[in-house]
This record gives C-alpha cells, sequence and structure tokens, in this order.
C-alpha cells in the first residue's frame, strides 16, 4: 500500500501524542455527563432486556410436540388485584370494524377520547345492520378479539384460525397458544417475543393466524380448549371479559402484543420528520384503511382494511420459488443452497429475500447473507458489502434490523459505477469467508442493464450459485433471463465462456461449468418496479433511515432522553495511527482533512502497521480491507494532530481500526439542520456560503416535488 506524507507537523508534537495514547490509539477524553441524560425509567427497560437477548443466538425450532408450556410472568400473579376492577364489562362494539372488549379501567381511562373517534369514524361508516350479507362476513373477519391488561400495558389478541391481522404500527408479539405466521416465520406458543415493525415505507406487516395442531399431541380438541382459556386467565389480574373468553375455541391462535419502545424508535421519533414513521401512509390514511380497535392501538397497531390490507402479494410463481427453495434446503445436496436473488429496481427482491430467509430459518438455524446491493442494504448502512449470519427472523424492513455483519468492505458509494472492478474484488474476499454450512442469500442491485447485467453474470459463476431466482413484472421482459443456457455463453465484467475456475473448489484446468436451477418469479403486487413515491418510500430516504438506525445505536438501551449525536464524547485519534483515503473521487492530499471533516468515514483495519511521520497518514489507492463500522469525524485538530470520531463501534474493536475511509455516503441531513440544544450558528451548517470554492454545494432540501419525468398521466 502506497502512502503518501501531507505534512509536516513537528516530530516532537507527533511522538507526543503518540506517546500520549500509546496503549490505544482510540482514546475518549471523559467529561461529566449531565446526568439528566442518564435517567431511566424502569417500565420499558424490561421490554428491552427481553429484546436484548432476542439477540443472543437462539435456536428457534420448537415443535409442538416438545414445546415447552408457556412461562406466564410471575408479575402476572403479583398484580396488584385492587387496581383492576374485578369484573369486566364488554365495551360495545363501537364501529362495526372494531370488534374491542375493554376492561372497565381502560375504558375510565381512555373511554371519552375512545368514543369521540369512534363517533366521527362512524359518521363516516355504514353501520353494521345496513351492510349486505357478504360485507357482514367481511366485517366479522376484521373484528379482532383483544382484551388490554391495563396494569401490564399489554394486549391479549384471539384470532380464529386462517384469520389475518395486516397492520401499520410496531410491537412485541409472542404466542401463547397455537401458532402464527409473520412473513414466512412461524412462530409457536413458548417461543421468545419477536419485534415486529410495520412502518409505510413498505407494504404492511400481516400476522397469519394457523391455530394449533393436534396431530401428533396427545391432547384434544376439549384439553386444547381448557388450555387456551387458562392461558388467557393467567394474563389478567382479573377475569378477562366473557366476550373474549368465548372467542376462544381450540384452533383460535392466543397472542400477546406489547407496546415496542427501543433506542431505535425512540431516536427516530425524535426527529419531527419521521414522528409518523410508524404510522399510516396518505394512501391509507385518504382511503380509511384503518380499523378502530382501542385495544390495538394502545399496544402500537393499527389494523388495516380493504384494498390496503393484501400486505405480501405472492403470485404462484413466487409461490413456487419459494417451496423449490425450501426443498432444495430440506433434500438431498452436495453443497449448500447458494441463492442470487436478481431483478430490476423495485421489483420486490428484498421483499422476496426476507420471506425466503424467514422460510429458511423455519428449518435452520442460521442463514449466510451476502449484500451485493451498495444502495439498499439489508442489514448494514449503506456503502457497505457485508456477508452476514443471521439467525433471527427479520420481521420489518432493513432500518428495523441493522446487524452487526461477520465481515464487512467499505465501498464507500451507493452504486458500483465507478469502479467495478474494486466492487468484484469486495465481493470476493467477502465470499472466502461463507462457511459452507448454512444456505446463502445473495442480494443483488437492482442494476440490470449493460454493465449492471454483466456484474451478475459474474456473480453466478464467480460464487458458484445453485439458484437464480429473477424476478420481473409486467409483459415486457426487463432483461435476458439468466438461465443456465444463456450463461453458457454470456460475457461478464471479468469472467467469460467458458469460465475456468470457481472462486470455490475448482481446480483451475477443470472446465466443467457448473449449472444453476433457474427460478423465474412474476411480481404481481400493485406498483411493481416503480419506485416508491410516497413519504419515507423514496430510496435516498430509506438510505437514511438506515444511516439513523445505525447511529441510533449510541443511544443507551436504558429508556431515556435522547441524546444528538453532537452530544456525543468523541475519540481521540492520533492522525500518525490511522491513515486516511478517499474511496471515490481524487482529492488533492492537502484538502483531504477538509474533505473528511464532518464526514462519514469507514472504520477498517489494514494488515499493515500504520505509522506516521508527522501529519496524516494518506492513502493513494483504496484498499480492500475489513470495514468493522462507520465513524462520524466531527473534528480535525492540527494542532494536536487528532481526528474526534464518533461511532457506535465498541473500544475492543476499535484497537484493531487504523484506516478511515472517506466515501460518498454523506450523514442524513436532519442529523445536522436538527442539531438539538444549539445556540446560535449550526454547527457545520451555513447560509453564507461561496460557491465559487472549487467542490463547494448548498444542502439539497428535498421538498416532496415529483420530478417532471415522474408525472404519470392520468389517462
Ligand atoms: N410481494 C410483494 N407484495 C406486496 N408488496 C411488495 C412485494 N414485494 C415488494 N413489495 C413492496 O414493493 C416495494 C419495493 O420492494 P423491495 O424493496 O423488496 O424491492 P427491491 O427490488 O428490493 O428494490 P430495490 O431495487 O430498491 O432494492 C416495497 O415497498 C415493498 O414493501
Amino acid at each position: 500500500m502506497k502512502v503518501h506524507k501531507v505534512s509536516s507537523r513537528s516530530q516532537h508534537e507527533q511522538r507526543n501524542a503518540t506517546k500520549h495514547h500509546s496503549k490505544n490509539k482510540w482514546h475518549k477524553k471523559i467529561r461529566s455527563l449531565d446526568s439528566t441524560l442518564l435517567n431511566t425509567s424502569s417500565g420499558t427497560a424490561k421490554l428491552e432486556q427481553r429484546i436484548a437477548k432476542r439477540e443472543k443466538h437462539t435456536v428457534k425450532r420448537l415443535k409442538k410436540l416438545n414445546a415447552k408450556p408457556v412461562t406466564i410472568f410471575p408479575e402476572n400473579s403479583c398484580a396488584k388485584e385492587g387496581k383492576v376492577e374485578a369484573t369486566s364489562v364488554t365495551f360495545p362494539h363501537v364501529h362495526t370494524n372494531g370488534g374491542t372488549e375493554l376492561d372497565d379501567s381502560s375504558a375510565s381511562v381512555d373511554s371519552q377520547e375512545w368514543s369521540e373517534y369512534a363517533n366521527s369514524v362512524l359518521q363516516n361508516g355504514m353501520e353494521s345492520s345496513t351492510l349486505p350479507d357478504t360485507d357482514q362476513q367481511k366485517e366479522d373477519e376484521l373484528q379482532f378479539h383483544a382484551h388490554l391488561d391495563h396494569t401490564n400495558n399489554r394486549a391479549v389478541l384471539v384470532m380464529k384460525q386462517d384469520q389475518v391481522l395486516c397492520f401499520r404500527g410496531k410491537c412485541l408479539l409472542t404466542c401463547l397458544y397455537g401458532h402464527v405466521e409473520v412473513l414466512g416465520f412461524t412462530i409457536e406458543e413458548g417461543q421468545q417475543p419477536y419485534p415486529l415493525f410495520s412502518p409505510p415505507s413498505h407494504c404492511p406487516l400481516t400476522i397469519k393466524a394457523f391455530g394449533n395442531n393436534f396431530g401428533g399431541s396427545s391432547k384434544n380438541k376439549k384439553e386444547g380448549l381448557l388450555e387456551a382459556k387458562a392461558i388467557i386467565r393467567k394474563y389478567f389480574s382479573s377475569e378477562p371479559s366473557k366476550k373474549l373468553m368465548s372467542e376462544v375455541d381450540s384452533d383460535s391462535c392466543v397472542v400477546l402484543l406489547e407496546p415496542l419502545d427501543t433506542p431505535l424508535t425512540r431516536f427516530l421519533s425524535s426527529f419531527s420528520e419521521l414522528a409518523e414513521i410508524f404510522g399510516l401512509n396518505s394512501k391509507e390514511i385518504k382511503s380509511q384503511a384503518a380499523i378502530y380497535n382501542p385495544v390495538l392501538s394502545a399496544v402500537g397497531v393499527t389494523a388495516l382494511r380493504g384494498p390496503c390490507a393484501q400486505g405480501l402479494v405472492m403470485s404462484p410463481s413466487y409461490r413456487e420459488a419459494i417451496s423449490s427453495l425450501l426443498s432444495a434446503w430440506a433434500g438431498e445436496f452436495d453443497r449448500c443452497p447458494v441463492i442470487l436473488v436478481c431483478g430490476g429496481k423495485s421489483v420486490g427482491k428484498s421483499t422476496f429475500n426476507r420471506h425466503l430467509l424467514n422460510s429458511l430459518l423455519n428449518h435452520t438455524v442460521s442463514v449466510e447473507f451476502l449484500e451485493c446491493d451498495l444502495g439498499q442494504t439489508e442489514f448494514t448502512p449503506p456503502g457497505c458489502l457485508s456477508l452476514c449470519t443471521v439467525t433471527e427472523p427479520l420481521l420489518g424492513p432493513p432500518f428495523t434490523h441493522m446487524r452487526d455483519p461477520k465481515h464487512m468492505v467499505y465501498y464507500g458509494q451507493a452504486e458500483c459505477h465507478a469502479d467495478i472492478d474494486r466492487y468484484l474484488e469486495s465481493l470476493k474476499s467477502l465470499w472466502r469467508h461463507v462457511s459452507g454450512e448454512s444456505p446463502v442469500i445473495i442480494n443483488t442491485m437492482g442494476w440490470i442493464r449493460g454493465h449492471g447485467f454483466q456484474i451478475l453474470v459474474d456473480l453466478i459463476r464467480l460464487l458458484s450459485v445453485t439458484h437464480v431466482v429473477q424476478l420481473s413484472y409486467g409483459n415486457a421482459p426487463q432483461c435476458h433471463l439468466l438461465t443456465p443456457e444463456f450463461l453458457r455463453t454470456a460475457h461478464g465484467w471479468q469472467t467469460h465462456p467458458p469460465t475456468t475456475s470457481t472462486l470455490t473448489e475448482e481446480p483451475a484446468s477443470h472446465l466443467t461449468i457448473r449449472s444453476h436451477i433457474f427460478l423465474s418469479v412474476q411480481s404481481e403486487f400493485e406498483g411493481a418496479g416503480t419506485s416508491g413515491e410516497m413519504q419515507h418510500q423514496r430510496s435516498n430516504e430509506l438510505r437514511d433511515l438506515a444511516l439513523l438506525s445505525y447511529f441510533s445505536k449510541l443511544q443507551s438501551s436504558e429508556p431515556g432522553p435522547i441524546r444528538p449525536l453532537h452530544c456525543f464524547i468523541p475519540y481521540q485519534v492520533p492522525h500518525s495511527s490511522v491513515a486516511i483515503g478517499v474511496t471515490h473521487c481524487e482529492v488533492a492530499p492537502n484538502n483531504i482533512l477538509y474533505a473528511a471533516n464532518a464526514s462519514i468515514v469507514g472504520l477498517c483495519c489494514l494488515s499493515e502497521k500504520v505509522v506516521g511521520r508527522g501529519g496524516p497518514v494518506v492513502l493513494s489507492q483504496t484498499p480492500i480491507c475489513q470495514c468493522v463500522g462507520l465513524g462520524v469525524l466531527r473534528g480535525v485538530d492540527m494542532a494536536r494532530g487528532l481526528y474526534f470520531l464518533v461511532t457506535p463501534v465498541s473500544p475492543s474493536v476499535l484497537r484493531h481500526v487504523n484506516c478511515l475511509l472517506l466515501g460518498e455516503i454523506s450523514l442524513p441531513k436532519v442529523l445536522l439542520t436538527k442539531q438539538l440544544g444549539v445556540d446560535g450558528d449550526l454547527p457545520y451548517v451555513t447560509t453564507d456560503y461561496s460557491f465559487e470554492v472549487k467542490g463547494a454545494g448548498k444542502l439539497h432540501i428535498y421538498k416532496g416535488l415529483t420530478r417532471p419525468g415522474f408525472i404519470k398521466s392520468n389517462n
């Protein structure tokens, strides 16, 4: 690796700085913290601990037969009986769509608000008696029988077999009886609680009830019914409503829904722009898709109805693909399935991946996920290529499940046009860490024309792909089908037919080309292939959400006030102990620190030791090396030769970081424009700026205006 010496700061100064930090170059100067920021309330802490526990590796597969009885929380038994009325009354069905039962206590707290809302909804809707039979039936299906345990602020929901709850919002779901399915993942009684996130940026989640399977059990239906009722009773300190109990039968599912409050949700909702990030989208509001149900609302869930309540749309080819991929894993094979999912932009690749991954997790402990999409990443911030081992289901969009990858390379841009070779070499370096013991899902970019298509051809060959899932929409094909026959003659960017080797085990002289199984999937959901235009659906917004989610890891896991990014004490790192480089363009070495200030940098680990001789150490080429996370370079002290960095990466990992890579991935604007608690001018933001300066550019504020090319004709 070539390195440039930039400025000649006195060696004496440099030695001092290095000596000072000789034990660990990542050093924090601790100031006393504002005690108000550390205040916590214990209520939601419990919830978070449970979510934290969830992140430990656990084998989910509890087969019904072996399922342990549900652990009933001890706090129920000691719930303050005096606080809850001994008899619960059935709250009248305030709206034809919302079967709601509230106990007395909840009614006393919220009833006025709820009934006001109910009346307003009723005025717009039809009374149940006026509905024709078929509509009545449909409305019945939309009745959600839930009861609120007001003391613990949690809801028990009884669902009939095959009933579906399509919803917006977020909650923690525990299955108490029977089993339910969410985005391909089966949740049974006896399993841990799972967090569900259904924001308006993506199609809504659905909870589908599958009831109880008595197949292999010695229990009969009557015993099942008694067991279900006993479980429900244990979740309430007083007798649950008769209405709720009358809804239970042996085939019902009983789930517990609790409010979900995490550092991520608190951090996001601290920005006014994101206040409704778990609310309804404009289309759902316009079509009055929300079902009024105060019990579900109390735990953060809004049930949907009508055309907006379709959830995931699975075409026959979609179902077939999922089922043959599951069979591929279940059946005999000489190597683990390596599944590459591709297709044009917004055709449903990521959603298919999540569904597939969840379905696989019903049968295996882990799935490996190779991220090849730089823009719409699943687990890591944008601009990163990564390999993750996934052991927990994905029950929300990417920004709700940022995770630490097994290996990661910082590419530094949301697209790879500028340096396709570095992109492919980075992926090859990640591929070497695939274990070969779990199925692998490869997420690809929506760039399927020209060089983008050649990259797909390369990936299929280089990564020994066993299954290609190609998604398309409409009648006109978006690109050539990547069938085995086509691959025999196709040219990639790096590979050409006949290919002589794969990265795995084939000797270079071996000329056999491994064939793959090709699965074509037709996406039939509304808007397939069209970028989302509603709030929070645009790709730049989703990237910002992923970055905000990443930096929300800085927040305390304990409930309490949100701390803006500029409140965190930065690490001080000597210029001489970390090299700095720019991934995506030429910057004169003397200007690099200006460019890097107030920017996101990849925290990387070069295999060579970095030893500066005064002044910053500047890389002349972009290395392909392990990246352990991102940081914000929030200041540079030239006099003392220090970088100031804020990052959620743990100090033990930071010890290995000796390289900062500056890319094109920029801080979400909201982090710069909303710096709470700052008097006067906002740091890093100015309106008094000369655009004559080379490289200057103003902050582009997106006003939600549709570009002329995107305006659709209504004719
Ligand atoms: N099967 C489906 N049914 C209903 N909605 C879907 C389905 N698949 C995807 N969507 C919705 O379409 C939008 C785009 O989906 P997704 O992000 O999965 O596409 P993508 O091909 O990965 O996009 P990109 O090219 O930006 O990576 C999302 O709002 C998603 O919720």
